[in-house]
């Protein structure tokens, strides 16, 4: 994938994760909470992507789910654009949501199947006091920005394939103007070269509206491609953070190494290559 992220962002925090920890409630009444995340920290400049990357459980969505506001923060605190959002009531979270948003993994489940692509666009236009023909208005806008034809509006999600129907939840996200988009496992669920397709459309709004993206993702291959910079989850914990193409090219902590080393690589020489740089890590103890 060639996408390359945007020129550099503004300077400045405007989302601040602050030694974060979430507990999960225990299954069983004796049982003790789950610590999911284990006092995390990360910052995102206006106008920047920072990729989350790390295996299944390491705790990305978590993180993720705590910034949107559904996951509890038991300690520590998140703050957007200075003020602390990790303690709001529904009310003050529902005000905040035009500013934040979210685009899931699944493009299949994350739509309303009973409602036209038009009324999904407008209808957060509606609720916030938008007037029904500026809503209107703006989604035939949203529209052409996501590459969708402007007849979308008249159709429902069923009609549209996986790349269409990741279209429409990404209009959905850029109703409101956001200042970020939590990205979780966004093209995923997408075959390669809609993948790459979707991810040249996350650059290109990026370039054009200044938004920030918290980018989860297990494929360090897209976590290249997007983000300014990266954070390597494991275990609950931020292990490594830095300058995208540092991380994925000279990674400093071993479990990076080793999460390097899995990726899946189409040509077999570099196969080959891995596995002898995989078989000299195990040598010097680091697996
Ligand atoms: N609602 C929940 N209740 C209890 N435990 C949970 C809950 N959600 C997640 N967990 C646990 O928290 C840990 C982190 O999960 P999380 O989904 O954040 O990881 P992840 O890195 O996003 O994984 P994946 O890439 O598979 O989505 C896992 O051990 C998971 O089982």
């Amino acid at each position: 994938m060639s996408t390359t992220p945007t020129p550099a962002p503004t300077p400045g925090t405007m989302l601040d994760v602050d030694g974060v920890v979430v507990e999960y409630a225990a299954k069983s009444r004796r049982g003790q909470p789950f610590r999911a995340l284990h006092g995390v920290s990360l910052d995102i400049r206006p106008g920047e992507t920072v990729g989350l990357v790390g295996e299944s459980g390491s705790g990305k969505t978590t993180l993720g789910r705590a910034v949107l506001g559904l996951a509890p923060v038991a300690e520590g605190e998140i703050r957007y654009a200075g003020r602390v959002i990790s303690r709001l009531s529904a009310r003050e979270r529902r005000a905040l949501s035009a500013e934040i948003q979210v685009v899931f993994q699944d493009p299949y489940t994350s739509l309303n199947p009973a409602m036209t692509v038009g009324d999904i666009l407008t209808e957060p236009l509606l609720v916030s006091g938008t007037s029904r023909a500026a809503a209107e208005e703006r989604v035939r806008g949203l529209l052409g920005q996501v590459r969708l034809p402007a007849d979308a509006a008249h159709r429902l999600p069923r009609e549209f394939s996986g790349g269409q129907r990741q279209r429409v939840a990404i209009a959905r996200a850029l109703c409101r103007d956001p200042r970020l988009i939590v990205c979780d496992e966004p093209v995923s669920a997408l075959d390669l070269s809609t993948q790459a397709r979707v991810l040249e459309l996350f650059v290109e709004i990026q370039e054009r509206t200044g938004v920030a993206y918290l980018f989860i993702t297990h494929d360090l291959s897209v976590v290249r491609c997007v983000s300014h910079r990266v954070a390597v989850m494991c275990g609950g914990r931020i292990v490594e953070t830095g300058e995208a193409t540092a991380v994925t090219s000279a990674p400093r902590d071993p479990y990076t190494r080793r999460l390097m080393l899995a990726a899946p690589v189409p040509d077999p020489a570099r196969q080959r290559e891995r596995r002898e740089q995989r078989r000299n890590l195990k040598s010097v103890g680091a697996e």
